[in-house]
């Protein structure tokens, strides 16, 4: 049995138990989140003077635990406040206690407590709240009291009726029905006034304290029954007839049990309550009694929010009440629900389903069903709108959860597609496949894209991972990003065709431009700008759009005197799906580009040097060949200087030529479209700059030299071509001086006897022979480089090897020549000799004999050999030529030949 805990204490305040209070008793049910249990509850209140016996009636009736006075001690208010029990179980006709759903009795203070006096404030309140939250209303009386019209009864009813109009009398709604059962307990009712007698005092009394109430006008003509059921039970007397006490009120626990406890407690006692006229059971809990569709967990949440409305005087609007219960409550499944989801997504979602679509699907709609399967458990008995409501909240919330981890698996999907996309337009820039145009391609892809993108996030959308508004939003963005890449691929491939047309019109126009610049004629800038234009028309034909185009007097235009029905301008269209502006634009860059390059080719090439050897060129082909590019040969300086002048002529015509770019009809030539700046240009630069030599250059197309580059040129030519003019002036006077003719008589005269000599001797004759045959064919094959080298290299050998033998001999005798003095007679000759060697060089000097053997050991002659040996072999040296072998000065044999001086020789 449960102890009563007080719930409005002495000084009106709610108690902060009672939260506790129903906790425990929930926690003690298994099954407390079942409906049945948590919605089907009864509230009951019991009214009635001071020592009245309620708490007995109450704590027999309800098997609960409310102080109760001892009357042998002292009589006085033992209730103070309002006390509150719970009880599930019912003193009934059974044998044992009946089981019933739970029942919550409030004992309220006696309403003449002497402690109060005459303070009706708490009464007033505490009937309020009785009416705002029971469904049935006990109200305590001696049956003595019944017609005597004394004692607070009357004020106590009269309170009850005017409180009860004050919250339901507004917005009375007749459709609902809701009733206060008002259940009358005749207390020592002994039999001798019988119970239907009391019965009829009492309802005449109501209905004349009803008749009497200031009603609100919507009320005016509502009655006592409108709001109030009545009821009307006799309990014998406690002391005198305690037995039938006992019965009396198991006889009212039979009907506070019946439709409530689990069994009729009528056949539990083998009774037919409907053959037994005595004891026709009216069940005292009905349906429209229940109040508040509250489960019992809140319902301290809403006795308190009541209790302080009526306590601090405020409306006390019911229905607003219970909202603002549900929403609290609801509000608080909420956040358990979301805690429960935390607790487990990280453990469920792991970073390798981040990535698998099925998966992720899979465990997150486990995740978001088991959440929202507890939030409808717990929170499906509250308000209806605001239970829907608080779950529209929870929804948000899981999907605010899920929202990154389905952004990461989209933001993958969408790296995956863009990068197929991509792959696949690139494959067809490297296919170069021209079968479909690009932006065929594209849009294929795109539209391929679209769906594959769409298909995935549908199937997040149909188990509402992701709602229709958030789906219609990844979609439009998806789809910008779309057209993002979109642009950019339009644009690569733009370029790479912009670049693939500079490149072939790069290689193209060097090959052309060169080529015509080199071979420089009077109309070579005609034909530099006809090949631009073929050549730029050539690429383009492939983006050619066939237009015909009707011919009319204003926009055909004329060229050789002959009327064309085309347009000046082509039509192009570079297959990217652009517009014709568009289309246009890119021709125009591709245009730009095209004179761009020209003009860089022709500046690169037509420089001071290049044009300088270009006019050398022509000056010395026209000044050396004749028409038929044969050489010319020259008669006389006379013939020279006349070519000499035609050729200078002609290249100095030329330089005017290639100075600046303008047609045959003097027209100088404009690029027709702006041409692009270099990256280190500035776009405000003057046409005119100056380059690091301080020469000022403009940066016009046409403008390809300068006054002064001009000058240098011309000077550098001029120096030149007089060069070359006075080489062929030299050749001729070469080629003219010849040998006299009486050179040769004279030659023959003396040479006779030794032509004769040669002749004469068939040695001679043999060797001449041979040497001429061997000249013939050395001339013939032009092997004289070879033969020139193989003697140069027999005497470069010969050279050497004697240099290391006397060099090898030198050392050894020097050697020699410190060792001690020799016993053997050729020493003494040795030294002898080397004396008269001394001698002999000391007086002889330069004029020595080469009769005179002499040796090379002396100190000086060897000094002087090694000084020879070691000067530059192209010094003239006496020994040099005929320097012996170390052998031969060893066995004094060697005789040293004597060179006369040079000068000798000469003389
Ligand atoms: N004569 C008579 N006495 C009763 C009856 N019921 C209870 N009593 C006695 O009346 C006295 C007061 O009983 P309580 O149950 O404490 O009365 P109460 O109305 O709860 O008293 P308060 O809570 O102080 O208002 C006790 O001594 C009871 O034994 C009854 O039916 N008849």
């Amino acid at each position: 049995m449960p102890d009563a805990v007080q719930l409005i204490g002495e000084e009106k305040d709610f108690s902060s138990n009672v939260i506790d209070y129903f906790k425990d008793i929930l926690n003690s049910k298994p099954d407390r989140n079942d409906v049945d249990i948590n919605m089907n509850y009864h509230i009951v209140s019991v009214f009635g003077s001071q020592s009245s016996g309620k708490s007995t009636l109450l704590n027999i009736l309800f098997n609960t635990n409310f102080d109760t006075m001892d009357a042998n001690v002292k009589r006085q208010q033992t209730t103070k406040g309002i006390w509150l029990a719970h009880t599930n179980e019912l003193n009934t006709s059974s044998d044992s206690l009946t089981k019933t759903n739970d029942i919550f009795v409030l004992d309220v203070e006696g309403s003449d407590g002497a402690e109060r006096g005459e303070d009706q404030d708490f009464e007033r309140k505490a009937a309020l709240f009785a009416l705002a939250v029971s469904e049935v209303l006990i109200v305590n009386l001696w049956e003595n009291q019944i017609g005597l019209y004394q004692g607070n009864n009357l004020a106590l009813l009269k309170t009850v009726f005017e409180v009860n109009l004050s919250l339901f009398g507004k917005s009375f709604d007749p459709l609902k029905n809701n009733k206060v059962l008002l259940l009358f307990v005749i207390r020592d009712h002994v039999g001798v006034t019988p119970l239907s007698s009391l019965s009829e005092s009492l309802t005449t009394e109501l209905e004349n304290i009803w008749a009497t109430l200031n009603k609100p006008s919507n009320c005016k003509d509502l009655s006592l029954y409108d709001f109030f059921d009545l009821k009307y039970v006799g309990l014998a007397h406690k002391i005198l007839q305690n037995e039938k006490f006992i019965d009396d009120i198991k006889s009212l626990g039979d009907s506070f049990a019946f439709n409530i406890s689990n069994m009729d407690p009528m056949k539990t006692r083998g009774i037919d309550r409907t053959t037994d006229e005595n004891k026709i059971i009216e069940p005292i809990f009905k349906s429209n009694y229940h109040r508040q569709n509250l489960p019992m967990e809140s319902w301290s949440i809403y006795a308190e929010n009541c209790w302080n409305l009526i306590e601090n005087n405020k409306d006390l609007d019911l229905p607003t009440q219970q909202i603002l219960v549900a929403k609290f409550k609801t509000q608080e499944f909420v956040n358990e629900a979301l805690q429960l989801l935390l607790d487990e997504f990280d453990k469920v979602i792991t970073d390798d389903i981040l990535i698998n679509k099925s998966m992720l699907i899979e465990k997150l709609l486990l995740l978001k069903n088991k959440t929202l399967n507890y939030y409808i458990d717990h929170a499906s008995h509250y308000t209806n709108s605001i239970f829907l409501e608080k779950k529209t909240v929870l929804i948000n919330e899981i999907d605010k959860i899920f929202k990154p981890k389905i952004d990461f698996y989209l933001n993958h999907l969408i790296g995956i597609l863009i990068n197929q996309l991509k792959t696949s337009m690139k494959n067809y820039n490297s296919a170069n496949n021209n079968n479909s145009p690009f932006v065929e391609k594209l849009n294929a892809n795109i539209k391929d894209t679209n769906l594959a993108f769409e298909k995935d996030v549908k199937e997040f959308q149909k188990d509402q991972l992701i709602d229709e508004k958030t789906f219609d939003e990844l979609l439009i963005n998806f789809s910008k990003l779309i057209k993002d890449n979109e642009k950019s691929l339009r644009e690569a491939h733009l370029n790479s065709i912009i670049n693939r047309i500079n490149k072939t019109l790069s290689i193209k126009f060097k090959d052309s431009s060169i080529n015509l610049l080199s071979h420089p004629e009077i109309d070579v800038w005609d034909k530099v700008l006809n090949m631009f234009n073929i050549t730029l028309t050539r690429i383009l034909v492939n983006y050619k759009v066939e237009t015909t185009r009707e011919f009319n007097e204003k926009d055909g235009f004329e060229y050789n005197n002959e009327k064309y029905s085309e347009a000046v301008e082509d039509e192009y269209d570079f297959h990217l799906g652009f517009n014709k502006e568009k289309n246009s634009n890119i021709y125009k860059q591709i245009r730009g580009n095209a004179w761009k390059t020209l003009d860089n080719i022709i500046h690169d090439y037509l420089k001071e040097d290049s044009i300088l050897s270009i006019l050398k060129d022509k000056f010395e082909t026209k000044f050396r060949y004749d028409e038929n590019d044969t050489p010319k040969f020259w008669k006389n300086e006379i013939e020279i200087d006349q070519a000499y002048k035609v050729a200078r002529d002609y290249s100095i015509g030329l330089l005017d030529i290639l100075s600046i770019a303008k047609t045959k009809d003097n027209v100088e030539i404009i690029p027709d479209v702006q041409l692009p700046k270099d990256d280190d240009e500035d776009a405000e630069d003057d046409d005119i700059y100056q380059d690091e030599f301080g020469i000022y250059h403009s940066q016009k197309f046409s403008h390809i030299l300068n006054e002064l580059q001009k000058e240098n040129i011309l000077k550098k030519f001029r120096k030149q071509i007089n060069l070359s003019v006075l080489d062929c002036k030299r050749s001729t006077v070469r080629s003219t001086t010849h040998v006299p003719i009486w050179m040769y008589a004279l030659l023959v005269v003396l040479g006779w006897n030794e032509f004769m000599m040669i002749l004469r001797n068939p040695l001679y004759v043999t060797l001449s022979l041979l040497l001429l045959v061997a000249f013939y064919f050395i001339n013939k094959f032009d092997l004289w480089g070879p033969v020139l080298n193989v003697s140069q290299s027999i005497i470069g050998e010969t050279r050497s090897t004697i240099k290391e033998k006397l060099r090898d001999f030198v050392l050894d005798d020097g050697e020699l020549s410190k060792m001690p003095s020799s016993p053997e007679p050729h020493s003494n000759t040795a030294s002898f000799q080397s004396q008269q060697e001394k001698q002999h060089y000391t007086s002889s000097g330069t004029s020595r004999k080469a009769s005179n053997p002499v040796r090379l050991d002396s100190p000086t002659l060897q000094s002087q050999a090694s000084q020879t040996l070691s000067a530059p072999t192209t010094s003239f040296s006496p020994i040099q030529s005929t320097a012996p072998a170390k052998e031969d000065y060893i066995n004094e044999k060697v005789e040293i030949q004597h060179v006369p001086p040079y000068s000798a020789i000469t003389e």
